[in-house]
């Protein structure tokens, strides 16, 4: 789904240049979850943006849904199959109801009026958001925000969906439904990248690529990165209560694949 090899960004700061990803090499298959993290400034909006074409990489290559991103076309055309969720749910909408601001998306897609209808039906169902498809926007909470920007996404069917950081601005009962949301959609087969600063998300996601500074420093299973990278000390991470208790369980000898990351692992081991 994306392939990036040595790709490089940089931006301009008056007569300099700010070089903001320095050679990222990552692939992502067809169907994978995988999670994004990295301290504030170190790239990843910047990074996700040049898979959906929002971004021009400087130099190296990068194909996402099988579409070469140095074609100024394909940049266009790459946001069908790949969807951003932004952080700020405000940022994204754009109708003043959610039935007009998934309609607005459709509008260029040649549908019948009803094949629109059945299609914005069927994506307010899937993201429990039917009773408020005439509601005001503005009245929306966070959460119901995010659900929405989803809906946009699955009304066009798109094969990838980028959340950027999608709990950082929502409350707890928000912060499971997105997550729950994104998880049933994955489980249909939609690829997702998630990208968050939160351990407990994290510890849910098979495979993790941590970025610093522009680089990506580990990219790979989750259960090796907290027991045996030792990245996560070296970076300061606050252990999650579970890797704490995990770790005295290592120290007895207890194999990787048994060592608990979630809460949920952790009342299994218990
Ligand atoms: N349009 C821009 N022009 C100049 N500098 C930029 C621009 N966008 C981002 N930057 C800088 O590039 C660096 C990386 O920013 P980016 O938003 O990609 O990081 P991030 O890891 O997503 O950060 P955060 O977690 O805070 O969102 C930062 O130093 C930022 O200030």
């Amino acid at each position: 789904m994306i392939r990036a090899e040595q790709l490089t960004l940089s931006y301009r700061d008056g007569q300099r240049r700010l070089p903001v990803l320095k050679g990222i090499s990552i692939h992502i298959n067809r169907g994978e979850w995988v999670a994004l993290t990295g301290a504030n400034g170190c790239g990843k909006s910047s990074l996700i943006r040049t898979f959906n074409g929002l971004k021009i990489p400087t130099g190296g290559s990068l194909s996402a849904a099988g579409l070469d991103l140095r074609s100024p076309g394909n940049r266009t055309a790459v946001k069908q199959h790949i969807q951003l969720v932004f952080q700020n749910p405000e940022a994204q909408t754009i109708g003043s109801t959610p039935f007009e601001d998934i309609a607005f998306g459709l509008e260029n897609r040649g549908l019948s009026r009803e094949a629109m209808l059945a299609q914005i039906e069927k994506v307010l169902h899937q993201v429990g958001l039917t009773h408020k498809a005439e509601a005001d926007v503005a009245t929306l909470s966070g959460g119901e925000r995010q659900r929405l920007a989803v809906a946009c996404c699955l009304a066009l069917e798109t094969e990838m969906i980028i959340f950027d950081e999608v709990t950082s601005m929502l409350d707890p009962a928000g912060r499971r439904d997105i997550l729950e949301l994104a998880r049933k959609l994955w489980e249909q087969g939609t690829t997702v990248l998630w990208v968050t600063q939160r351990m407990e998300e994290l510890a849910e996601s098979p495979r993790v690529a941590v970025m610093s500074q522009g680089k990506i420093l580990y990219d790979g299973d989750t259960r090796t990165l907290f027991y045996s990278s030792g990245l996560p000390d070296a970076l300061g991470w606050p252990s999650a209560p579970a890797v704490r208790i995990g770790q005295l369980l290592q120290a007895k000898g207890w194999p990787l694949h048994s060592l608990p990351l979630t809460e949920k692992d952790l009342e299994a081991v218990l």
